[in-house]
């Protein structure tokens, strides 16, 4: 039997029709009998399935096509082309009953009533989607003691500083468990210590529940916090399509292992202890080498190698983090995978 995919989507395409003006006042006069316009492709037909319980990293430059697809997810645009659906549903079709399912954060976008505390922002959410008492208590009691908002539910929400907000927006859109939560930007804008409470709570709430998260970042360090799975989009294309650690391996270019030996080692030995690797040596002197690895070695299997016959003082790895090579990949724009 097929898999039940939260989001199953096809070749799909959103096209905008961005309408030109010609200068002067014949064009003007030209541009209303006769409009001119280019079409832009925001998102050029991708193929994109994501498992109930996934926690996916959605990223790309600023104009990849992020916020455009995840409009079409949420059914707020309506796609030009392609098939979607997103927990079985036409998001834009059916979106009454869609948006019951699913909860959404985006950064810029309250949900919660700027001048009612939060409390009664969160009872409201309660009677739009007829949660019974019963299982709205202990379910709220315990997303309230998580992200640590007990002391914020009397405030009214314009009182609230940007990360007790952000906690409380997450609160708000988790009120009738949706099984697929969209976040954009989710910590943007907030301390360690508040990005770390987030970050803690999405996790346990995937794990409780078995919620699937599609988050949009620009902070790759949420991505490595939370995301297995990471899809990259360059010009509304997917450019690469599977889990971080694949990413380090493939674009993590040049990487160096710096070892002190507990004696002096040939280089002999060394090469032949890492025979098979795309592994380079080089002495430094007093028992130090450093190992240069190519492209997809991995650095776990050269130290297996190593502990086998010498004898390891210290280790010190030098990698890229997975910022630059973020940052790599766009600049070349063609990471398939
Ligand atoms: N309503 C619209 N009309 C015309 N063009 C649009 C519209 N919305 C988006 N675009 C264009 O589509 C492309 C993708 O935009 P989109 O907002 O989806 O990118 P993004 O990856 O979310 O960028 P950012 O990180 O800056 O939010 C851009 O070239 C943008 O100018």
């Amino acid at each position: 039997m097929r898999p039940m995919y939260s989001i199953d989507a096809k070749g799909l395409t959103k096209e905008f029709r961005v309408y030109q003006s010609r200068p002067g006042l014949l064009g003007a006069f030209r541009d209303l009998l006769n409009r001119k316009y280019r079409v832009i492709r925001a998102v050029d037909g991708i193929d994109l399935q994501i498992e109930q319980g996934e926690v996916v990293g959605y990223i790309g430059e600023n104009g990849a096509g992020k916020s455009t697809t995840i409009k079409m997810l949420t059914g707020i645009l309506q796609p030009t082309a392609g098939e979607l659906r997103v927990n079985g549903f036409d998001p834009h079709r059916q979106r009454e009953a869609f948006v019951r399912t699913i909860g959404v954060v985006f950064g810029q976008r309250s949900q919660l009533w700027w001048d009612i505390a939060v409390q009664e922002s969160f009872r409201l959410l309660q009677k739009v989607y007829r949660i019974p008492d019963e299982e709205y208590r202990p379910h709220m009691d315990h997303i309230i003691d998580v992200l640590q908002i007990g002391p914020l539910l009397d405030q009214p929400v314009r009182k609230l500083s940007l990360g007790q907000r952000m906690r409380c927006e997450l609160a708000a859109a988790l009120v009738h468990k949706p099984s697929l939560l969209f976040l954009d930007e989710p910590t943007i804008g907030l301390d360690v210590l508040v990005k770390e409470n987030i970050r803690q709570f999405l996790r346990e709430i995937n794990q409780r529940y078995g919620t699937t998260v599609l988050l949009t970042t620009h902070d790759i360090s949420d991505i490595e916090a939370l995301c297995s799975r990471v899809v990259m989009l360059d010009e509304g294309k997917i450019i690469y399509d599977g889990p971080l650690s694949q990413l380090r391996v493939q674009w993590g270019g040049h990487r160096k292992i710096q070892v002190e030996l507990d004696r002096e080692t040939a280089l002999e030995t060394l090469d032949r202890l890492t025979e098979g690797l795309a592994v380079r040596w080089e002495s430094r002197g007093a028992a130090r080498y450093t190992a240069h690895l190519e492209n997809g070695v991995e650095v776990s299997r050269v130290l297996a190698r190593l502990v086998t016959e010498v004898g390891i003082k210290e280790i010190q790895i030098e990698e890229a983090s997975t910022e630059e090579i973020v940052r790599r990949i766009y600049q070349e724009g063609n990471a398939r995978a």
